[in-house]
């Protein structure tokens, strides 16, 4: 039985991942972290009542073999430095982190093992390696533009998925996506600059998550499109995920290690 630990508890996917462990038979909640202050504090955790949610990291961390992060981002680096000292492997599925939050998690990976999951779906793993060959096999007379769709209630954007689809879209092109990447366009914009990727973003509803990179060239249109209809989606690629870490040497992991390509 693995021993997990879910920061972010009281959340979307937070509930999503404790409602099925609990269906799942082979994965034990040893703790359920909110933030101080949450309303869901020390209130029992509904399919676990032998735990309370709580804001106390020591208490909530003790006993876990794995801890998964899908806190929104707001205390990582604590989070960090705690599975640091006490040698537990961490999946981050929290997006929106800032660059040098990214930075302390390559450093902690040198003492354990760290997997940085910005979308825990199996397709969307996918779609990144479709991504990367379409990006390499057509020049940069095709355009690449990413578009995703979430929830109104999504904190951050363009979304981790997203972000992540060019990394990989600019990493094919030799390219850094920093200098490459349009964010914003209104007004006067002037014409496209060849070979850059362009976001946007759509928020409403309950979209689950949805994700289109369109490589548009002369007289043809190639678009990739991922689409999440449940959350529980990203869960099961997240449990899968912790009990892939458990034991796993110290090292930076992405989901790819986990499925295997
Ligand atoms: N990797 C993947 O496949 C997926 C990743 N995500 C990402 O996961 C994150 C969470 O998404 P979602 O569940 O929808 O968001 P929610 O806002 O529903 O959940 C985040 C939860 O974290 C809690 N929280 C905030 N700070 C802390 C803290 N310091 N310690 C413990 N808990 C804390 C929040 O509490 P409060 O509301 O009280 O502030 C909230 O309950 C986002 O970054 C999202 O992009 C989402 C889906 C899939
Ligand atoms: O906040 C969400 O809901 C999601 N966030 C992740 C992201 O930012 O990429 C993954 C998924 O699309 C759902």
């Amino acid at each position: 039985m693995l021993k997990i630990a879910v920061v972010g508890a009281s959340g979307r996917m937070g509930q999503s991942i404790l409602r099925l462990a609990k269906s799942m038979g082979n994965v034990a909640v040893v703790g359920a972290l909110v933030r101080p202050g949450s309303p869901a504090e020390d209130k029992e955790v509904p399919d676990w009542p032998h735990i309370c949610y709580t804001s106390d990291r020591g208490a909530g961390l003790a006993e876990a073999e794995v801890v998964l992060d899908f806190a929104a981002a707001s205390d990582e680096i604590g989070l960090v430095r705690h599975c640091v000292d006490y040698g537990l492997p961490l999946l981050v599925g929290t997006t929106g982190l800032e660059a040098s939050t990214r930075q302390v998690l390559e450093q902690a990976a040198k003492k354990i093992p760290v997997l940085i999951a910005p979308n825990t779906s199996k397709g969307v793993n996918i779609l990144l390696e479709l991504v990367h060959r379409a990006a390499a096999a057509l020049d940069e007379d095709y355009d690449i533009e990413i578009l995703e769709a979430h929830h109104g209630r999504k904190n951050d954007a363009p979304s981790g998925t997203a972000l992540r689809l060019g990394e990989e879209a600019a990493e094919a092109r030799h390219k850094r996506l920093d200098a490459v990447s349009v964010h914003h366009r209104k007004g006067q914009t002037g014409p496209r600059r060849g070979g850059d990727i362009g976001f946007s973003v759509v928020r409403g509803g309950d979209i689950a998550g949805e994700h289109t990179v369109y490589l548009a060239g002369p007289g043809e249109r190639l678009e990739l499109t991922h689409r999440a209809s449940s959350r529980d989606t990203f869960a099961h690629g997240a449990l899968d995920a912790a009990r892939w870490l458990a034991g796993r040497r110290a090292g930076l992991y992405e989901m790819r290690d986990v499925l295997g390509f």
